[in-house]
């Protein structure tokens, strides 16, 4: 039996816990517990997690989860193997990996999520209206932005179809990191973080 590297029920796996590979983009820590906190998942929850890249979050949600099913979706056919990988080391097993291009493959997909998470796809707007079809009465949206155009884009995809309860929050968060011979604080990547539901 392989023991479980982060034997908590709280979230927040540290970034380093999970096996990376160079280039390949993952959602830091701090970052990652707001998205799941706006998420709001519930135990038996759908969630599609489009752009899964390292994997942490569809990891996350799955333990959190755990009569659900995340469908991580991922077009780099090399980072499908790392999802897989990190799902193994934490032991997650309703994690159903999709390699694809979002958001062409939203046709194919067996389950209509209650909760979606958007982290990939271009142009991004046309993701979120896409997504927002096949999301379930009641469920959330939850994308990021890191620059100043996604997150006009994101917000106009928001208004177009008329999510309710739209929040908007700007992460700043510093870590105290050693760096040499000293101990400085460096900025985890501010983001922009926007949520918002469908009318059941
Ligand atoms: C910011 S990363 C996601 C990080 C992830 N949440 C994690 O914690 O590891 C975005 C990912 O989206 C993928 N991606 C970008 N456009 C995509 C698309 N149209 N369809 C599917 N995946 C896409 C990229 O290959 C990349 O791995």
């Amino acid at each position: 039996m392989t023991v479980d590297p982060w034997p908590f029920v709280t979230p927040g796996i540290p970034d380093g816990l999970f096996e990376r590979l160079p280039g390949i983009p993952l959602t830091q820590r701090e970052t990652r517990l707001l998205m799941l906190s706006y998420l709001r998942l519930e135990p038996d929850s759908c969630l599609w997690d489009v752009g899964a890249g390292t994997g942490t979050i569809a990891v996350e949600a799955a333990r959190l989860a755990k009569r659900g099913q995340v469908i991580a979706i991922e077009r780099d056919e090399e980072v499908v193997d790392l999802i897989q990988r990190n799902c193994d080391r934490f032991g997650v097993k309703n994690v159903q990996i999709v390699a694809g291009l979002a958001p062409d493959c939203f046709p194919q997909l067996r389950r209509r999520p209650q909760r979606i998470c958007l982290e990939g796809g271009r142009p991004i707007k046309e993701v979120l209206l896409r997504a927002w079809e096949y999301l379930a009465p009641g469920g959330r949206l939850v994308a990021i932005a890191s620059s100043l155009e996604n997150l006009y884009a994101l917000s106009e995809g928001f208004a177009t179809v008329q999510a309710r309860s739209l929040e908007v929050v700007q992460s700043v968060i510093n870590r105290l990191e050693t760096r040499g011979g000293h101990q400085i604080f460096a900025a985890v990547e501010p983001i922009f973080i926007l949520s918002g539901e469908k009318i059941a």
